[in-house]
């Protein structure tokens, strides 16, 4: 039975090969260079080397003008003279299609001596839009818009095969192919023409594959060409991101609204984020001086976020979870045994510069206080040059997270950690004040609204209310009314002056929006009803 399975898996390899190799021998034969040469018959000018730059000057407009390609080249029987290669217009060897007073400012220089000249311009000359449109079939070749955006790293292109667009996105090294079914069939050929194309810088192409179903919303990727790594770093607003495209969620389409929604933060704000990813709403929001609570489900989007929290030097104002939103929420804002309005901490959320004696103070009233924090994991870097010592979270048996404990020590003289200007202590009392909640699953972030029902508890709570920023879809058949009211019934409480805005189109009939809203008063626990709970999140 075993040598039969074997027998079989033997097969199956030897299959996959095969079924590889005739596919390579496809796209080699579709790739075939040689049927990408043009052959130009062209005239070319001996001129002596020391004269070309004048000749060259005189001949403006006459000579052959093709990206690439230096209209002046070598001279094979002297390495005294060059040849000035001319236009593809210029084709009587009597140069009557030069005007004659060119012709005789040239002649006033030196004797001109016309010579025959031959150009192959090959697949390593042509661009990926004129390769594919000779690849591909009738209706489906030409690109008529070939659109580049380039920011920092990523570059965006969209490649529109008449009505069939190719999204392409290129992320450092991995460039990201969204190819359309009619196009399917050609994925290979497509892959390895932008691998051709913009290799080295690109060393992976890989493509979309299906609809993104799991929970974690990460996208299934084939690898169509070069090496199969994933991995990556992108940049955005002067924020560095490392990720795995196979492993967690990211969309560089979404850069603008990470900014727009950050720079409604101020400094020493406390921002929460239910959703946060490998953390492009939490970095910046970091870096600018507030603090924040970032959660995420997937173990790897935690992983990344630490590292890039790590990497753009904000360990200090950042928490990491790594359970369910509903969960992180409930444990953030639980008030803890023990605590009461009497002796609640007055620590002061607003921004205060880190110092020694603040830090000090600030472990003692931890560990007098409620158990906050009390276990640190392993160091996840010791920063020299921001002067911070970080305590890694860590993944309890039972699921929920160790927070990642960081304390500032005063920055130290030329820190180059220009951004955040100020180091904030974390107050640990996040039951007492939060100012922006973060909710970007737009899918379902909306069904997550029940959580803030009875969630503030009034007693404890210092200053105004958070404001929410729900992300959610919105469908040609629904409305925003419609979103307020679903929103409502799951606070059970009115919202006043909510904000919609359109963050982008992501079907024809369905956009994507921020809906931003203070939490209302009845959806909190009056004063008069006091709750404390056994807390578990460390905060
Ligand atoms: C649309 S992504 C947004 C990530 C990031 N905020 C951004 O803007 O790129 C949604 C994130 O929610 C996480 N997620 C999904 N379900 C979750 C849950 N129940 N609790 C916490 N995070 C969840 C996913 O792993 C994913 O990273």
């Amino acid at each position: 039975m075993a040598s039969r399975r074997q027998g079989l898996t033997v097969l199956f390899r030897y299959l996959m090969i095969k079924n590889k190799s005739s596919d390579d021998d496809v796209i080699r034969k579709m790739l075939d260079e040689s049927k990408f040469d043009v052959h130009l018959k062209l005239l070319a000018l001996r001129i002596p080397k020391e004269l070309c730059k004048l000749a060259t000057k005189l001949l403006d407009g006459h000579m052959f003008d093709k990206p690439r390609i230096k209209p002046i080249t070598e001279d094979p029987t002297s390495d005294k003279t060059r040849y000035v290669i001319l236009s593809e217009k210029v084709q009587n060897p009597d140069l009557s299609d030069i005007p004659t007073q060119t012709l005789n400012e040239l002649k006033k220089l030196c004797t001109i001596e016309t010579v025959p000249y031959s150009l192959t311009l090959g697949y390593s000359y042509w661009g990926a839009d004129h390769v594919l449109k000779q690849v591909l079939p009738p209706g489906l070749e030409a690109p008529s818009s070939f659109e580049t955006i380039v920011k920092y790293s990523v570059c965006v292109n969209s490649v529109l095969f008449r009505s069939v667009t190719i999204h392409l996105e290129f992320h450092c090294h991995v460039a990201h192919l969204n190819i359309p079914d009619e196009l399917l069939p050609y994925k290979d050929v497509i892959a390895k023409v932008i691998y051709d194309k913009n290799y080295p810088r690109i060393q992976t192409v890989v493509n979309k594959v299906g609809s993104i179903a799991n929970e974690f919303r990460v996208p299934t990727f084939e690898v169509l060409a070069g090496k199969p790594d994933m991995a990556t770093e992108v940049k955005q607003y002067g924020a560095t991101f490392k990720l795995d495209y196979g492993l967690v969620y990211w969309n560089s389409r979404l850069e603008h609204e990470h900014i727009r929604l950050v720079n409604k933060f101020r400094q020493g704000q406390i921002i929460c984020d239910m959703f946060a990813g490998i953390g492009p709403f939490a970095i910046p929001a970091a870096q600018k001086g507030c603090l924040v609570y970032a959660n995420d489900l997937n173990p790897d989007s935690v992983r990344y976020l630490k590292i890039n929290a790590d990497i753009n030097k904000v360990n200090a104002n950042l928490r990491a979870y790594n359970m369910d939103a509903r969960i992180f929420m409930s444990q953030l804002m639980a008030v803890p045994n023990g605590e009461s309005k009497d002796n609640a901490s007055t620590v002061d959320s607003s921004v205060k510069c880190n110092t020694q004696e603040n830090v000090k103070a600030n472990s003692e009233e931890r560990n007098a206080g409620d158990n906050l924090c009390s276990q640190a994991g392993d160091n996840i870097s010791s920063n020299n040059e921001a002067n911070v010592a970080a305590t890694e979270s860590s993944i309890e048996e039972n699921g929920s997270l160790k927070c990642a404990e960081a304390h500032v020590a005063v920055k130290s003289k030329g820190s180059k950690n220009k951004r955040l200007k100020t180091s904030v202590p974390f107050t640990d009392k996040s039951w007492e004040h939060i100012d922006h909640v973060i909710m970007n699953l737009p899918a379902s972030a909306l069904q997550f609204l029940d959580v803030f029902r009875g969630l503030i508890q009034r007693k404890y709570w210092k200053g105004s209310l958070p404001w929410i920023h729900c992300y959610c879809f919105i469908r040609a058949s629904e409305t925003q009314e419609s979103v307020v009211s679903e929103a409502e019934s799951l606070l059970n409480a009115k919202i006043h002056e909510p904000i919609f805005h359109r963050v982008r189109d992501v079907a024809p009939n369905k956009a994507m929006y921020c809906f931003s809203f203070q939490l209302p008063e009845e959806a909190c626990i009056s004063d008069e009803i006091t709750t404390t709970v056994p807390c578990s999140l460390d905060r």
